[in-house]
């Protein structure tokens, strides 16, 4: 621990960058100094913690008459910060121009770009030039020399930079990604996500706030959160995996109706949630799920996953014992299988609490960033009033759940098939029912069900209604640390840069 004014202490694991400092003529010849023969400096950078999550890089310049002592503090300090094993050198950079309101080249010059130098880490930076462009190059460049991928965007940019890290990691091991059964092979290349998407959930769910510095800073210390991953597959095919929102009915209809939007940038979001909302529709179909027995938590807890949470933790210590014993594995398809048929009009798996400036609580407050689990959201049909007073409730501190028209249930797998799926499996002939359903849909009013909705797999849509989903329990890790508790003592880290005598 360093000690910095009033009282404060920084954890070397805080310390961005020890620098010897030049003291200029103004500097020298203040005050008492003017006295003193030559002065010796070096300035600490550290984080600095402030209110809702945010970190700031602060300094503290240390004054010196003896040069000797001067050097062997700096030399002392970084030899401490050399002994951070944790901390990247080397990191491959993607940048998505066009993520968000357009800022992500400006955002990573301004306000990343710097604070990395000051850490003394190297990038290799690509701005994108396509979507997939990030994910393609992940399977052609040597991302063993990285030891982290960052990818400066939304959500979507986030689902690109992980297909292809863990697609890469699969191919290189040899592991069929179309089996879903596979044991996937763990990711340790960690992501980081400097934040400049519409929705940027992933981010917000795991950092707390939703702000390029604090993030970057998270990137620097080498902060490291598993995270689980769920796999998706239609007919022994791979689709897509999924870290935030596999949302079908309400949020894969937005997603639907907003791509055309892009050009308004975040505000597609509202625009088409709105007009989703008015369309009311609903979607029958069958899901069958095999709950979580092994983790200790329910979708209904009063307490939120935090740094260091200790059912994360089980689950990680479950997860070394299967690797240890992997012959005497479990198998998943033993497990006992519940079913449930209906008419929902969403249906949401969410692998973490979904939490994003819209909705700071999340679609699911409880759920947890690396149990192994996904919390399955069943939203029934209801009435238009009752289900605005359910998305009400993704904005404020109540309940979500406290309704008779909203099941959840914590799953480790679950499958869905669409009533229409169903219907066009046992007759696929009947093209009269596929036009009825085309009907309807160019009539809103109507709110029936004949049609497909489609699924919304963190920002992106699934080709596919009939899906298979598993969850793997921590198979990647990003740059964050999960959200920290609420300093009770905020005070004690809003002290400005100050200067400090040895
Ligand atoms: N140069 C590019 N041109 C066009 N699309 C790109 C480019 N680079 C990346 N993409 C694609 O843009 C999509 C959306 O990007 P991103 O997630 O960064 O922003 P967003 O959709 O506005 O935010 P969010 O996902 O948080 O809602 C991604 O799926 C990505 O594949
Ligand atoms: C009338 C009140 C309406 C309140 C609506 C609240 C909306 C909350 C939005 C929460 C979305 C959280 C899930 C995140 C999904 C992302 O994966 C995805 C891509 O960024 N974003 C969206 C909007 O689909
Ligand atoms: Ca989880």
């Amino acid at each position: 621990m360093l000690p910095v004014p009033e009282n404060c202490f920084v954890p070397i694991s805080e310390i961005i960058s020890v620098e010897e400092t030049e003291l200029n003529k103004k500097q020298r010849n203040i005050g008492k100094w003017q006295k003193m023969t030559k002065l010796h400096a070096f300035t600490v950078y550290y984080v600095k913690k402030a209110r809702n999550h945010r970190w700031r890089c602060s300094d503290v310049t240390f004054w010196c008459v003896d040069e000797h002592l001067c050097n062997q503090w700096i030399q002392a300090l970084k030899e401490l910060l050399e002994m951070q094993k944790s901390r990247p050198k080397q990191l491959l950079v993607y940048i998505n121009p066009y993520g968000g309101k357009r800022q992500g080249k400006r955002i990573y010059e301004q306000k990343v770009a710097p604070l990395f130098s000051l850490a003394s880490i190297s990038t290799d930076v690509v701005i994108t030039e396509h979507a997939n462009h990030a994910k393609d190059n992940l399977f052609e460049v040597n991302i063993y020399k990285y030891d982290g991928v960052v990818c400066v965007g939304g959500d979507g940019m986030f689902s690109e930079v992980m297909h292809g890290l863990i697609g890469r990691i699969q191919k290189d091991s040899g592991i069929d990604q179309n089996n879903p059964k596979a044991s996937l092979v763990q990711c340790n290349i960690r992501i980081g996500i400097i934040p400049a998407g519409s929705t940027d959930c992933i981010c917000y769910s795991t950092v707390g706030i939703s702000d390029p510095v604090t993030s970057a800073l998270h990137i620097i210390v080498g902060d490291c959160q598993p995270l689980d991953v769920s796999s998706v597959h239609h007919n022994n095919m791979f689709l897509k995996y999924s870290v935030s929102l596999l949302g079908y009915g309400f949020y894969g209809d937005i997603l639907k109706d907003s791509e055309k939007k892009r050009w308004m940038g975040p505000m597609r979001y509202d625009y088409s949630g709105f007009k989703t909302f008015l369309s009311h529709h609903y979607y029958e179909g069958t899901i069958a799920y095999q709950p979580a027995k092994h983790t200790l938590g329910s979708p209904r807890d009063k307490d939120s996953c935090r740094t260091g949470c200790y059912i994360c933790k089980k689950s990680e210590q479950q997860l070394a014992e299967q690797h240890k014993d992997c012959g005497l594995k479990h198998e998943e398809g033993e497990e006992e299988w519940k079913v449930i048929k209906g008419k929902f009009l969403a249906i949401n798996a969410v692998n973490m609490s979904c939490a994003c400036p819209r909705s700071p609580k999340g679609l699911s407050p409880a759920a947890h960033l690396a149990d192994g689990s996904a919390d399955l959201i069943l939203v029934r049909k209801c009435s238009r009033f009752d289900f605005l007073r359910y998305l009400v409730r993704h904005t404020n501190q109540d309940d979500q759940f406290d309704f008779p028209f909203v099941d959840v249930y914590r799953v480790k797998s679950f499958q869905f098939t669409s009533k229409l799926s169903e219907d066009n499996e046992s007759n696929v002939m009947d093209i009269g029912k596929k036009r009825f359903g085309q009907f309807c849909r160019d009539h809103p009013a109507c709110c029936c069900n004949i049609v497909n909705s489609t699924w919304n797999c963190d920002g992106e849509t699934l080709d596919s209604s009939a899906i298979e989903v598993r969850v793997h329990c921590q198979l990647m890790k990003l740059f964050a640390r999960g959200i920290e508790e609420n300093c009770k003592d905020e005070a004690a880290y809003s002290q400005n840069s100050a200067e400090q005598l040895l």
